[in-house]
């Protein structure tokens, strides 16, 4: 059970509403200017990866009032909770042991008096003998030939962790090709089979419940597509394998129990890469990176656990998070990786944060008076900078982003890569400092510009700066580096989570449309005209009806 605390009744959100008022238009130039000691204090190393915080508009008060509130809504109480399998997912009534799949220590972790390591490890061996298996050709597809092409039909947790990781990790990538089909438009996987041979293709149909209608009609799609060339029933067992926790559905499919890697209802979907649903990740950086991955995350898991609060990573970037949205009232969160292979990290977190922290509803069943989740956006860099920062730079939001970059290039290719990092110091450096009206017009008179073009260009090209940062400087994209990084984000969540009250553990508000589309499906297949709706979606169906 996680402590119930109700944000806007606790004294340390009214402390800070007061200290809020005070210091909200401190500017960040300023905080730098009085503190020397400002990187040293409000950055934290963890091995290779620094996360530097001292850009954000906080002081040595503000801190310790965020740190308050984390210690008065129980923070330390709900952590024990989750690592100790307590049901924390109380609408679902489960525990959230996503740590469990990487606890490298293999300390045993009890749900109802039950130590779920050796289940967790019996999987992680299954995985590694069949990863081997395939990578080393000895898995032959129905005609004796290797398999060369893996095909991963999921969608959401099952799809976005293993696209993110395999894109970022492919560096460290053998020679078995990669697809990913998720969406229900056949275009997704018509595309994807295009080029594949079925005698040296392998689907892994990933989905926990073994329910979700556009999986199963994708994992159709493709055993349809298999069985006409040629290969008899039997002969799926070779091609497909099942990764899910629904054994039953697994061989309503055909496809044989052999061929399923399990995991558990007390991992989340998104939440699951670190499971069975990794397997194209293994697949394609082979069985003992995955592991790396796995004791990255676990390090981060232990400092998560170990460390206080005030050197705390995912805390104090939940804590950020929290005086950001729930104080000065900003919506969205960017995150911004300068690392090309990391281009769908965003993408990722914005299912792991938006699914998770996207609640109205409070622990005790009622409306919240607080803001929750933010909105999670962002692309690479340095392409977002000749996109959107132009509005993180000079629009009325208010933006609160993270910087992610390796020191290290994994493509030293001239100077590209000091190039990239010179952008990537200088976005934070420019968002906190901005341009003043004085050094614009220095610049314009500089330029030779009349005294008339200065007064009139000037209120343009002024930045005011005090745009708060995070920047994370990895030392390489590795996968244990981005295993921990990974899971700081998803401890961020977790965090922001117990102090908003909310439970971020359930997805209730995916049912709706799910639901609705059920209903909509046949009536799409009849010839009679529909008015069951409103008048919107009555008219837009029968448009449909009429030019299909
Ligand atoms: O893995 P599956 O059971 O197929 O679920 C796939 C996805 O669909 C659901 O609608 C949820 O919103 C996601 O949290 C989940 O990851």
């Amino acid at each position: 059970m996680l402590p119930k605390t109700d944000l806007t009744r606790t004294h340390a959100y009214a402390a800070l509403s007061q200290h809020f008022e005070t210091t909200q238009q401190t500017h960040l130039r300023d905080l730098f200017a009085a503190d020397p000691q400002r990187f040293d204090k409000f950055s934290l190393t963890f091995e290779d990866i620094l996360f530097d915080f001292s850009k954000n508009r906080v002081d040595d008060k503000t801190l310790q009032l965020l740190l308050e509130l984390a210690r008065e809504c129980k923070l330390e109480d709900a952590i024990g909770a989750m690592f100790g399998g307590s049901r924390i997912n109380e609408t679902e009534n489960r525990p959230v042991l996503h740590v469990a799949l990487r606890n490298r220590s293999n300390e045993a972790i009890q749900v109802d008096g039950k130590d779920v390591m050796p289940e967790v490890n019996r999987v992680l061996a299954k995985m590694k003998k069949f990863t081997d298996a395939v990578i080393g050709g000895d898995w032959k597809g129905y005609t004796g030939k290797p398999i060369t092409d893996v095909v991963n039909i999921g969608i959401g947790g099952s799809d976005l962790g293993p696209v993110m990781v395999t894109e970022a990790l492919k560096a460290y990538k053998n020679h078995l090709n990669l697809h990913f089909v998720s969406n229900i438009d056949g275009t997704h996987i018509a595309e994807t089979i295009k080029s594949l041979d079925p005698e040296t293709t392998l689907f892994l149909i990933a989905s926990k419940t073994f329910t979700t209608q556009e999986t199963m009609t994708n994992a159709h799609s493709a055993r349809s597509w298999f069985l006409e060339s040629g290969a008899q029933r039997d002969d799926v067992a070779k091609h497909f394998a099942a990764l899910s926790t629904n054994s039953k559905e697994v061989a309503a499919f055909g496809i044989d129990t052999e061929n399923m890697f399990e995991f558990w209802d007390w991992v989340g979907g998104r939440y699951s890469l670190w499971s069975a649903i990794g397997l194209s990740i293994a697949l394609g950086i082979g069985f003992e990176r995955f592991e790396e991955l796995l004791a990255g995350a676990h390090a981060a898991d232990n400092h998560f656990r170990n460390t206080d609060f005030k050197r705390n990573i995912p805390v104090i970037q939940a804590l950020l998070g929290v005086w950001y949205i729930n104080f000065f009232g900003t919506e969205t969160q960017a995150i911004l990786p300068y690392d090309q292979y990391m281009h769908r990290f965003a993408a990722y977190f914005q299912q792991g944060d938006m699914e998770s922290n996207g609640k109205f509803v409070g622990r005790d069943g009622r409306k919240v008076e607080h803001q929750t989740g933010p909105v999670i956006w962002g692309e690479p860099g340095t392409n977002g900078q000749h996109a959107f920062y132009q509005l993180i730079h000079q629009g009325t939001k208010l933006i609160p982003c993270d910087f992610i970059a390796p020191a290290q290039s994994l493509n030293p290719l001239g100077e590209h890569h000091a190039i990239l990092l010179s952008n990537y110091f200088a976005q934070t450096e420019a968002l906190m400092n901005g341009k003043s009206q004085e050094a614009v017009e220095a610049e314009l008179r500089a330029e030779g510009k009349s005294d008339e073009a200065i007064a009139e260009l000037a209120p343009f090209k002024v930045f005011e700066g005090n745009r708060p940062t995070n920047s994370f400087l990895l030392k390489k994209v590795t996968p244990y580096t981005l295993g921990s990084l990974i899971a700081f984000y998803e401890h961020k969540i977790f965090v922001q989570g117990v102090i908003w009250n909310i439970f971020s553990f359930d997805q209730w508000g995916v049912e709706l449309g799910k639901q609705l589309a059920k209903n909509i499906l046949p009536e799409l297949k009849s010839d009679e005209k529909i008015s069951s709706h409103d008048a919107s979606t009555n008219g837009l169906i029968n448009q449909y009806k009429a030019w299909r």
